[in-house]
């Protein structure tokens, strides 16, 4: 008789068990399934059911198992439904940029065409007794790299003298006297570091260091805005990105995206055809108030004439510097327009007072050279060089690395 009643208080047991159990894992269905029980059309087919299927279940583990019902289930799934919502849609995982460090290495290879410059004047000057025509084709190989025609003389002297007082043919000897002579070119003595942190104003408030991108569109403005703003959250800065390209509507979308996908703010103009000026000014003042360490803007520099390029970044400087003085003004040049683009930059540096440059799409060009001449010409340093058009294809220029790729 006992073991029967034992038998039957266990299947009693058991079955409040099961309705338990059945119960809780009806309430955690529903939330697996991205917890939106408000989502669910009331009243019809499975939501309905899933609805009154908790809150019955609620009232019936309360009344029979207490403590085991999930204590959130009647507030989750019957007073307050959206409870369980996310507030918003779940935002992107944020990237996490490369290291500014070992960028120039891992691109070295994109350097393959400007290479054959290094492994042409290799071969020539390899050669035991150097001919005139093998000079006038290292001549001819500088020039065609775009170095110019100043640093061409200077370098072929140099080379002119040292490979006949070396006298010597050995190829890794040859490959020193080249790399060196280059290197001078280059000038490894140039400041190249990035003005990027806030600095302390007349007011004694810190002031974000203040960088204007400007260039001819075209260039890859825009995308080395997006592609700096990158490598500074990869050192650790806190950035902001001003649109003040209003006159190409689809920039501000762009820098969105570039700023969106490593968290950084991008102030802009709900305007097309807005004053740039006016963002600029609103995009600094966003980073003062922010605490940032560096604004960004870029600008549209549209190359129309010399008095409107004039007038528009006169204004914007003149204006930011209302808000934080303007720490620098990087200017973006393609690598692959040579001349016309080494015309371009004096333009630039006739209008204002250009304290860097980046050189894009140097990957694929066998222009290399035009790092030589257009700091020679601006006489101001190649900060950063763009090799490619991956996130995270611009590297901090470095004289011997760039060198080394060269002639490797
Ligand atoms: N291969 C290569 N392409 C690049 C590099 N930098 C930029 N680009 C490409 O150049 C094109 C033009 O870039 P944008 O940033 O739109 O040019 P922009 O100068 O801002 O043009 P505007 O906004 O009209 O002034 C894009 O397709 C970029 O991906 C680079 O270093 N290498």
């Amino acid at each position: 008789m006992g073991h029967t009643e034992i038998v039957l208080e266990d299947i009693w047991i058991y079955l409040v068990l099961a309705v338990v159990v059945i119960g809780g894992g009806a309430v955690a269905l529903f939330r697996g399934r991205g917890g939106k029980p408000r989502d669910l059309p009331p009243g019809s087919g499975a939501s309905g059911g899933a609805r009154s299927g908790t809150a019955t279940l609620d009232t019936d583990t309360d009344a029979a198992a207490g403590p085991v019902a999930p204590p959130e289930a009647d507030t989750d799934t019957t007073a307050q439904p959206t409870a369980v919502e996310p507030a918003e849609p779940e935002a992107p995982a944020l990237e996490h940029p490369e290291p500014a460090a070992g960028r120039l290495v891992r691109l070295r290879e994109r350097l393959a065409r400007s290479g054959a410059l290094g492994s042409t004047l290799l071969r020539l000057l390899s050669r035991g007794d150097i001919s005139e025509a093998d000079w006038e084709e290292i001549e001819e190989t500088l020039l065609l790299a775009d170095i110019g025609a100043g640093p061409t003389d200077e370098l072929m002297q140099a080379l002119r003298t040292r490979v006949k007082v070396l006298g010597t043919t050995d190829p890794e000897q040859v490959r020193d006297i080249l790399r060196e002579e280059l290197l001078t070119l280059v000038d490894p003595g140039m400041d190249r570091r990035l003005a990027a942190s806030p600095v302390v104003g007349d007011d004694g408030e810190p002031h974000p260091a203040t960088i204007l991108m400007v260039g001819v569109n075209g260039t890859g403005k825009t995308t080395t805005v997006g592609k700096l703003a990158r490598l500074l959250v990869a050192e650790d800065r806190d950035v902001l990105l001003g649109a003040a390209d209003t006159f190409r509507a689809a920039a501000a979308d762009q820098l969105a995206t570039w700023g969106e996908r490593v968290g950084v703010p991008v102030v802009r103009s709900d305007r097309d055809g807005a004053d740039p000026a006016a963002v600029a000014f609103d995009a600094v003042k966003a980073g003062r108030e922010a605490g940032v360490d560096v604004v960004l803007i870029d600008t549209a520099g549209r190359l129309q004439n010399k008095a409107g390029l004039m007038d528009e970044l006169g204004k914007i400087k003149r204006v930011v510097a209302r808000q934080a003085p303007v720490a620098e003004v990087l200017l973006v040049l393609d690598a692959t327009t040579g001349q016309n683009g080494m015309r371009q930059a004096q333009v630039f540096a006739d209008v204002v007072d250009v304290t860097g440059i980046v050189l894009t799409k140097l990957d694929g060009t066998a222009k290399g050279g035009i790092v030589v001449a257009v700091q020679r010409e601006l006489g101001v340093p190649v900060k950063f060089v763009g090799l490619g058009e991956g996130p995270d294809d611009l590297a901090p220029f470095d004289p011997k690395g760039f060198v080394d790729a060269l002639v490797a």
